[in-house]
């Protein structure tokens, strides 16, 4: 089976991306087709797949799969990247429209500069904090307590946890320096944790200034990767909760791969602006 696809990042997080409105895909292959693509050995080499498709409730709709075949509910280096994708391919003709995400939709606005769209600005809507939404369970805490500074084990390390959904589950830990973040073992330990009965994607924040952060991740089902768009977000609510950085204002979150701009507005809804980037396209043999 030969799948026409094109390969984008955002900051270094990259998916292959496969246009709906032109390919018609096996909806019990996906997941298989997910770890095919994924694999730098055998496949393409990205963090996941990604579909852009017709959307019923939105002007184009994301799919997104991990590298290891889960499906999520939400990407936001993905947002920006089918937002390029659909207004490069005519499949929308404003600058600003909405896609719809498993998590449900958002605002996309796309910034065109000599016929090419360099960055996109998805308004992420609002965080989820409640513990039973993450999902995120304890022996003592409520479900419709925020988990802020939680105090949680992990082998013999006490650590605390700073829990946010944005669509999809988060838990933040602070360290001094990003540079020693233990992202090896916590990563990968925590993302499979049993008090996140949905597993959970794992940040690492370094706070800089109230309007500056250092952030690295693990990702569920996809591991360390250069860049997380809804881990961003997540670590600046994060952040906002725990006092360390400005509600309202600009946050830059310094990546691996690179730098976004995030906001959590007074009105609730987190702004995430950052670039989007068509690396290749090509055909994939399944
Ligand atoms: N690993 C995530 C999905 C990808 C999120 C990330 N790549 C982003 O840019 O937000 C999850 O299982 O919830």
């Amino acid at each position: 089976m030969k799948i026409p696809f094109t390969k984008m990042h955002g900051l270094g997080n990259s998916y292959i991306y496969i246009d709906g409105f032109q390919v018609e895909l096996e909806e019990d292959r996906l997941p298989e087709l997910a770890k095919a693509v994924s694999s730098v050995y055998t496949g393409i080499g990205s963090d996941g797949l990604i579909l852009v498709l017709p959307s019923d409730v939105a002007d184009v709709r994301m799919r997104i799969f991990n590298k290891d075949g889960s499906e999520a509910m939400n990407c936001g280096n993905g947002l920006r990247c089918v937002a390029k994708l659909a207004y490069d391919r005519g499949y929308v003709d404003q600058t600003e429209f909405t896609v719809e995400a498993k998590s449900g939709v958002v605002n996309a606005a796309v910034e065109v500069n000599h016929d090419t769209v360099h960055n996109v600005t998805i308004d992420m809507g609002q965080p989820i904090l409640e513990r039973g939404q993450i999902p995120m369970v304890t022996l003592t805490g409520d479900e419709q307590d925020h988990v802020i500074q939680e105090p949680f084990l992990v082998g013999e390390e006490n650590l605390y946890a700073t829990a946010v959904s944005m669509g999809n589950p988060h838990v933040v830990f602070y360290v001094d320096d990003i540079a020693d973040a233990p992202i090896d073992t916590v990563g990968p330990s925590v993302t499979n944790d049993q008090r996140f009965p949905e597993g959970v994607n794992v940040e690492f924040v370094e706070v800089l200034n109230d309007q500056e952060i250092n952030f690295r991740v693990w990702e569920r089902g996809s591991g360390i990767t250069q860049a997380c768009g809804t881990g961003a977000c997540a670590a600046v609510v994060s952040s906002v909760l725990n006092k360390r950085v400005k509600r309202g204002e600009e946050v830059m979150v310094h990546l691996d791969g690179g730098d976004l701009i995030i906001t959590w507005k007074d009105n609730g809804h987190v702004l995430m602006k950052g670039p989007a980037v068509t690396i290749a396209t090509g055909e994939f043999y399944l």
